[in-house]
């Protein structure tokens, strides 16, 4: 049975079923491009068979490390940026209650998570550190580099905290690195320091990584169901193994995508109807974008949260520039409801909405905006999700992960490196005047007449 139902409908008035027919034989190269290893970057494809081949010796670590930290701590603080942050940061938001590190310690199944090392904000971090004041904490620092500036600067300063409050041999008891198996200056600090270390797999850039001890670790400490999890994302695994795009729903997203692209329609705006999938679209976006934005190509991708940025963003949608298509992720069975109050008169206008719940009235909502936001010339592609739960979320990771690669190869680039991340860190560097720099610390000093 589906577990994820994709919805091409109401893109049928942009694009036509030729289209589709005629885009195959593309479609049908990335897959082979992809299954078989023959394309740019396939050194990084292990994401493809990893709900099956993962490291389950591996896997049992993690569940007896996020049971040590929810025995020994109430926070656990994760530092890292980007690949390693935002598919943690999704998984946390998605499978919890909006408010769960609110909540009482007997209503939240696991520690409160809390992330740091994606900004270099001084008062986030002070903001952070009064937040815990002095209850038990561990840290998950997760870089596969090591270096990456952010989170170095966030462990630094956690790792301090730790020191401070526990003393250095049980400060190194409460940090657990996820890192590379065997180099880089933070496995290099895990293995002199004893941390328990987990390992980013070499054949699994960091935007693909939510599923390894990345995303794992986090996600079980939180008190989520992480074999729920990897459960649906091989049951995604094993739905999407078709060639024809008429029968696999990730590659006949990815076509549509890549057809509606030549059309002109550049930005695809992930849309939600759930504030708790407001990081599903952040994590989305970098998997999109790094994978997909390379030699002057790429759709672009963006996001808005329903009905929120319908008060902010729905006028540029509904009659700006059209170059924009929505693809909406909504949910069938939301995790709870709410009837709208019945009030004895009807001074807010409201009346006609008794009898229903929020849920009825969101989901009304959500179809009204498909027919005005297709009338306002924006094409729409459909997710719907059963449920919020754990097996679903595995099963959507997947999907979306297998149509950017596929995608990619449409595009006839390498979707699988990241090399122009690497010009803004070279003239930060240069300014900040890391070692090494030292010519084009001169270069861009003299750019800014410094
Ligand atoms: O795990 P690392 O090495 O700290 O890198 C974090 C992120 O930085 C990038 O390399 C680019 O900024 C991303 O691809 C990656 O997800």
């Amino acid at each position: 049975m589906a577990q994820i139902q994709f919805d091409a409908k109401s893109v049928e008035q942009f694009v036509g079923a030729n289209e589709l027919k005629e885009i195959q034989p593309l479609i049908t190269m990335a897959d082979q491009e992809l299954r078989n290893g023959t394309g740019a970057g396939s050194d990084f494809i292990d994401w493809l068979n990893w709900p099956s081949d993962y490291d389950k010796e591996e896997f049992a670590r993690i569940k007896a490390a996020a049971k040590q930290i929810q025995s020994d701590s109430k926070v656990l603080v994760v530092i890292g940026i980007g690949g390693s942050y935002l598919g943690a940061k999704m998984a946390f938001d998605f499978l919890h209650p909006s408010f769960n590190n609110e909540l009482a310690d007997d209503q939240r199944k696991g520690v409160k998570v809390y992330f740091a090392g994606n900004s270099m904000s001084a008062s986030y971090i002070n903001d952070l550190i009064r937040v815990i004041g002095d209850q038990d904490f561990s840290v998950n620092v997760i870089s596969k580099s090591g270096t990456t500036t952010e989170p170095s600067i966030a462990f630094r300063v956690f790792k301090q905290k730790l020191i401070e409050k526990y003393g250095e041999a049980a400060a190194k008891k409460r940090i657990y690195a996820t890192t590379d198996a065997k180099k880089g200056a933070l496995h290099d600090e895990a293995q002199a320091a004893g941390y328990e270390t987990f390992v980013i797999p070499d054949g699994i850039g960091g935007r693909f990584s939510v599923l390894t001890a990345v995303g794992l670790l986090p996600i079980a400490a939180s008190g989520a169901d992480v074999d729920q999890l990897m459960a649906g994302a091989k049951s995604a695994q094993e739905e999407y193994t078709e060639t024809d795009l008429t029968k696999n729903a990730a590659y006949h997203y990815a076509a549509l995508r890549r057809i509606l692209y030549d059309k002109g329609y550049t930005t695809e705006l992930l849309i939600n109807w759930e504030p708790s999938l407001q990081y599903l679209s952040e994590w989305w976006k970098q998997l999109m974008g790094e994978s997909e934005g390379k030699n002057q190509k790429g759709i672009y991708p963006s996001s808005a949260n329903y009905s929120t940025d319908l008060h902010s963003l729905g006028q540029y949608i509904q009659e700006g520039r059209r170059d924009l298509f929505e693809t909406v992720v909504t949910i069938d069975q939301p995790n709870t409801d709410l009837d709208v109050p019945k009030t004895a008169d009807n001074g807010d206008g409201l009346q006609y909405l008794e009898g229903k719940t929020i849920n009825e009235v969101n989901a009304t909502a959500a179809q009204g905006v498909v027919l005005a936001h297709l009338d306002g010339g924006v094409p729409n592609l459909a997710i719907r999700l059963p449920k919020q739960d754990a097996f679903t979320l595995g099963h959507l990771i997947y999907f979306f992960e297998l149509a950017v690669g596929i995608s990619g190869y449409t595009f006839a680039i390498n979707p699988f490196n990241q090399p122009g991340v690497e010009a803004y860190k070279t003239a930060m560097f240069a300014l900040l005047g890391k070692p090494g720099y030292e010519e084009e610390t001169k270069a861009f000093r003299a750019r800014l007449n410094k």
